[in-house]
């Protein structure tokens, strides 16, 4: 997380911006590799808003091909560093959206959406788990279904970052 905000924040900084937008995220790097890696569906209030989220996983495709993928069962995001592997549906080892003729066709719109509110939340916000939970005890099952979501609700607290708009008002 930390380096995925460090980024955001770098590339908001040199551009003398404090909103996310689409044009920035072509240069969020760590951030797209990291998505290879989400799973779930996060609930979260921050101020009077209640927000939710769904990311979808390749985690179980990430399993089942163990000869294309090392460190199967580590957030790892890294492995797609010099990877030729995109996930546009040419390379069989990653098919988030699918691949041939029935391939999602809401694939542009799809991955605007969740790495744009993704990179905000890790602009404006930092997130720490509860004092009582240690990270190593988190529960990471996921239920059955057509996509990945955790089968318990993950529970973070935020914090404004100095740099975000928000510690103004
Ligand atoms: C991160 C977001 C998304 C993911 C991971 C995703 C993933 C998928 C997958 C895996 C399929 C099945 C492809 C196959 O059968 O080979 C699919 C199909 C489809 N998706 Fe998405 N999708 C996303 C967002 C969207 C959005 C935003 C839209 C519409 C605006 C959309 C519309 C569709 C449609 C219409 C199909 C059926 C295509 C067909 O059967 O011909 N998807 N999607």
């Amino acid at each position: 997380m930390k380096k995925a905000q460090d980024e955001i924040r770098e590339v908001l900084k040199l551009e003398g911006k404090e909103i996310v937008d689409e044009t920035n995220l072509h240069d969020l790097k760590y951030l797209k590799q990291s998505l290879g890696n989400q799973w779930s569906d996060v609930k979260f209030r921050v101020m009077k808003y209640h927000l939710k989220l769904e990311f979808l996983s390749t985690h179980g495709q990430l399993e089942e091909t163990p000869k294309y993928w090392t460190e199967l069962e580590s957030f790892y995001p890294e492995r797609f560093e010099n990877s030729i592997v995109d996930y546009r549906g040419n390379h069989f080892e990653l098919i988030p959206f699918g691949a041939g003729r029935r391939m999602c066709p809401g694939l542009g719109q799809g991955l605007i959406n969740v790495e744009l509110s993704l990179a905000t939340l890790h602009y404006h916000f930092d997130w720490k788990l509860p004092r009582e939970v240690r990270s190593k005890d988190l529960n990471m099952y996921e239920s059955i279904g057509t996509t990945a979501r955790r089968k318990h609700d993950l529970l973070m607290i935020p914090s404004i970052h100095p740099c975000s708009p928000l510690k103004r008002m």
